[in-house]
């Protein structure tokens, strides 16, 4: 900052440059297409936490998630994408799956 506050290092609006930009609006893409794949990913979590609560079946299934993350790890590696990272977004996504079966089971 200068003593009137301007910002020196970086950027100043409308001076973005071109690289950036477009970089920025990849990214805005890519951050579109995760919030449409995972509203898939939760309709259908959706379906398959009221077939568990009509069958009486527990919300969390831990030898299927053992396969997903072994899976998921394993595609993450072979995409560049560090698997530990992998591993936390899927228990993140999980964990609310599992959230969302028990309130469905509990009539809500
Ligand atoms: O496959 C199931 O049984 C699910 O309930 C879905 C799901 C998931 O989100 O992938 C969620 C909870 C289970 O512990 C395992 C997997």
């Amino acid at each position: 900052m200068t003593e009137t506050g301007t910002a020196t290092a970086g950027a100043t609006a409308g001076e973005v440059p071109p690289e950036l930009a477009a970089l920025r609006s990849s990214i805005d893409n890519i951050d579109a297409a995760l919030v449409h794949l995972l509203a898939e990913r939760f309709k259908c979590t959706q379906r398959v936490g009221v077939l568990k609560a009509e069958q009486q079946l527990p919300a969390a299934d831990p030898a299927r998630e053992e396969r997903q993350i072994t899976r998921l790890r394993s595609l993450a590696t072979s995409a560049g994408l560090d698997p530990v990272f992998a591993e936390k977004f899927l228990n993140f996504v999980i964990a609310e799956v599992i959230h969302h079966h028990q309130r469905i089971a509990e009539g809500g």
